[in-house]
């Protein structure tokens, strides 16, 4: 039996869980950054399963399921605290101003233009007409919320408020624990329930969807309620509270954690309620907000279990998670104390979003996420101008006790789509290919979908920290790297190519940071590839602290200017006990060539492969590069010589 289950992120979905574990029989504590900072608070309250006309069948049964659970859960929380949720089955009306194509299946109705405007009377004179759906409803989210928080109070769920979690730390397919801004903190299992936040903390493709609103007031000389139920119109709905506020939603704005509410927002929020009802126009502004839904790229949540065994997932509830929340706790509870997966949570399973099958109750993750250990990416062939037959010895490149036969590595980056980045990962014969955390985290442009792109089962993962600025957010984003590469089946991938540059123009590297963040990253264990200016010092020190590696640049990141730093990257060459990388700034496959040729061990080339006109063509003249100039350095080049040296010899001839 799991009995401490902790749980990051005091939402809906973790209040929720959190009361239903407590109340069979686990000790839970909630550790939240902010409980108000969350779209729980944020959100209208809406229970509208039908209204919302959900078109994917299993996220509509899971909707309607809790909604059907609705009204003996808000009555166990009531009598639990003695407070009102606000709980309001009052239907919803949707009212429209052009008359539908298609046919809402029950439990909706029509209403023509006549009976909508005798049911609802006040509505724009253009509504011509609108649905009924009577088993719809509201709750007041923000009290709701303060009800959950006093049952778990009172249940004696411990709280922990005002922690953020900045990492969860796994070995070997569990989570040993939450590193928090208050130290290191232990459970027997763990929930994510971190809303529009998740994937700071796991490479989940959970986004922020920033969403305005605004509360109107009822105003004194207005006797009775001139709404006692949802209009749900197009672009705006309109919800009455029985306290008398009308509060109205809510804009959907791609805009990552872009704070504060705008004129633009607002406007269009007005405009549009107050055509559907224009008496609203003379009511009182009581406040306006914003909140961030934690939307996922198919817009369906993320229930169930993990890849770790004592990790279990409930994000992404984007714009039901008021309505789901019964459901969410009573399923969550269900997988962490009775280790039961109701079928339905099958179709929420995180693994969705790879290439893999949905591993069974019974299996345990590890198929998903082993890889085989000699990586060839399936077209290396080309490239593989064997040594051996020329009697040289060459065992391969090994980083960190890994050995790859490519010496290339190459990026994502800067391709014009990503069939064209595919194909040249494949025509270069890499593999290892290096992925910007940040970047695939946020989708970036050009960034979409990256991560699921290639097969990780044969390329070997270099998480990179890209766009980090100071050894602390290095610091970070490479764990979030590791955690990248698990979800992404790569379960003992820890290598990370470290990137601090606080500098935009030349994109040079701070030796301090990138020292101060390779020591602290080896001691939590990563195999660290440092991507430095080409200091020999520098280098040596960071060798010193345990780096797997080290990536001098042979000129500024995507300046294709070839190889600036020959001297000193010969003098890292001569005095390395690790493999030598070059990395950033070749421009063609001759200085690719030349570097090897001068013993690098390796080369990580992007650029010049994502800008070349036909990239998989120049993809593949790379790969041929590093391996004639790998051979080459091997064959050991002829002196260089002062004067000529006739070629024919100069004894025998034949004269004439
Ligand atoms: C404008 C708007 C209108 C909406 N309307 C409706 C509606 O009518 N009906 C409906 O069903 N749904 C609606 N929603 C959607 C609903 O609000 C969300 O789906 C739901 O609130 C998500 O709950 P949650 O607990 O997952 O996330 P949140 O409520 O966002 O809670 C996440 C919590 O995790 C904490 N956290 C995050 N990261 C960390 C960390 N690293 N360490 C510690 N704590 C952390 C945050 O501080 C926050 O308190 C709306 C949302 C918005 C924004
Ligand atoms: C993708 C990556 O890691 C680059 O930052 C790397 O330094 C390669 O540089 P080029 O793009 O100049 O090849």
């Amino acid at each position: 039996m799991t009995n401490d289950v902790l749980i990051i992120g005091g939402g809906i979905i973790g209040l929720a869980c959190a009361v239903e574990l407590k109340l069979r029989g686990a000790n839970v504590t909630v550790v939240c950054r902010d409980f108000t900072a969350a779209a729980s608070h944020a959100a209208a309250g809406m229970l509208a399963p039908d209204a919302e006309n959900i078109a994917d069948a299993a996220m509509l049964d899971l909707c309607r399921r809790s909604l059907s659970l609705y009204p003996d859960w808000i009555s166990k929380l009531e009598e639990l605290t003695s407070l009102n949720t606000g709980y309001w089955p009052s239907g919803i009306f949707a009212p429209v101003y052009q008359s539908p194509i298609t046919n809402h299946q029950s439990p909706a109705y029509w209403l023509d233009k006549a009976a909508i405007h005798e049911y609802q009377p006040g509505l724009g004179a253009d509504v011509v007409g609108g649905w009924w759906y009577p088993e719809n409803g509201q709750v007041d989210n923000q009290a709701l919320v303060k009800v959950l928080r006093t049952a778990a109070e009172s249940l004696g769920v411990s709280f922990k408020d005002g922690v953020t979690v900045e990492a969860i730390a796994q070995q070997e397919g569990q989570v040993i624990g939450i590193q928090t801004n208050i130290g290191f903190l232990r459970a027997d299992h763990y929930l994510l329930a971190a809303g529009a936040w998740s994937n700071q903390l796991l490479p989940l493709p959970v986004r922020p969807r920033k969403g305005q609103m605004l509360r109107l007031r009822v105003p004194e000389f207005v006797q009775e309620l001139p709404l006692t139920r949802v209009l749900f119109g197009e672009n705006i709905y309109i919800v009455p509270r029985r306290n008398r506020s009308i509060v109205l939603g809510a804009t959907s704005e791609n805009v990552g954690f872009t704070p504060d509410n705008t004129p633009a927002g607002i406007q269009s929020l007005l405009q549009a309620a107050t055509r559907l009802f224009p008496q609203l126009a003379d009511y009182p502004i009581q406040e306006m907000w914003w909140g961030f839904r934690p939307a996922t790229s198919d817009e369906l949540p993320i229930l169930g279990e993990s890849h770790c065994k004592n990790l279990t997932l409930a994000t992404g509830h984007y714009r039901n998670g008021i309505l789901l929340a019964p459901v969410t706790a009573n399923l969550i509870a269900d997988v962490i104390l009775s280790k039961t997966t109701d079928p339905l949570f099958t179709h929420f399973h995180y693994s969705r979003f790879q290439n893999t099958p949905v591993p069974t109750q019974s299996s345990t993750t590890t198929s998903m996420l082993t890889h085989p250990a000699n990586f060839t990416n399936g077209h290396s062939k080309n490239l593989s101008l064997q040594p051996a037959e020329f009697n040289l010895q060459d065992s391969g490149l090994v980083i960190a006790g890994k050995t790859f036969q490519s010496r290339l590595m190459t990026g994502t980056g800067k391709y014009r789509s990503i069939d064209e980045m595919q194909k040249s990962v494949a025509a270069s014969g890499c593999q290892i290919v290096t992925v910007a955390v940040r970047r695939v985290q946020t989708n970036a442009p050009g960034h979409e979908g990256l991560a699921e792109a290639l097969d990780w089962g044969k390329i070997w993962m270099l998480p990179n920290t890209a766009g980090c600025q100071t050894a602390e957010e290095a610091i970070r984003v490479a764990r979030l790297g590791r955690e990248m590469a698990k979800l992404l089946g790569q379960e003992d991938n820890n290598f990370v190519k470290l990137e601090v540059i606080p500098d935009a123009k030349y994109l040079l590297p701070d030796p301090i940071g990138t020292l101060q963040a390779a020591e602290q990253l080896v001691k939590e264990g990563f195999a660290v590839l440092p991507y430095i200016n080409a200091d020999p010092m520098l280098a040596k020190r960071l060798e010193e602290v345990g780096c797997a590696t080290v990536m001098p640049l042979a000129a500024p990141i995507g300046s294709g200017q070839g190889l600036k730093t020959t001297a000193n990257i010969q003098i890292i060459i001569e005095n390395a006990t690790v493999p030598v990388v070059v990395d950033a700034g070749i421009g063609a496959p001759s200085e690719a060539a030349q570097a090897m040729e001068l013993g690098a061990d390796a080369l990580l080339i992007n650029s010049a492969i994502a800008l070349a006109e036909n990239a998989p063509a120049m993809a593949y003249a790379m790969g041929l590069a590093t391996v004639a100039g790998r051979i080459a350095y091997l064959a050991g080049r002829m002196p260089i010589k002062n004067y000529a040296s006739a070629s024919s010899p100069l004894t025998g001839t034949i004269t004439g």
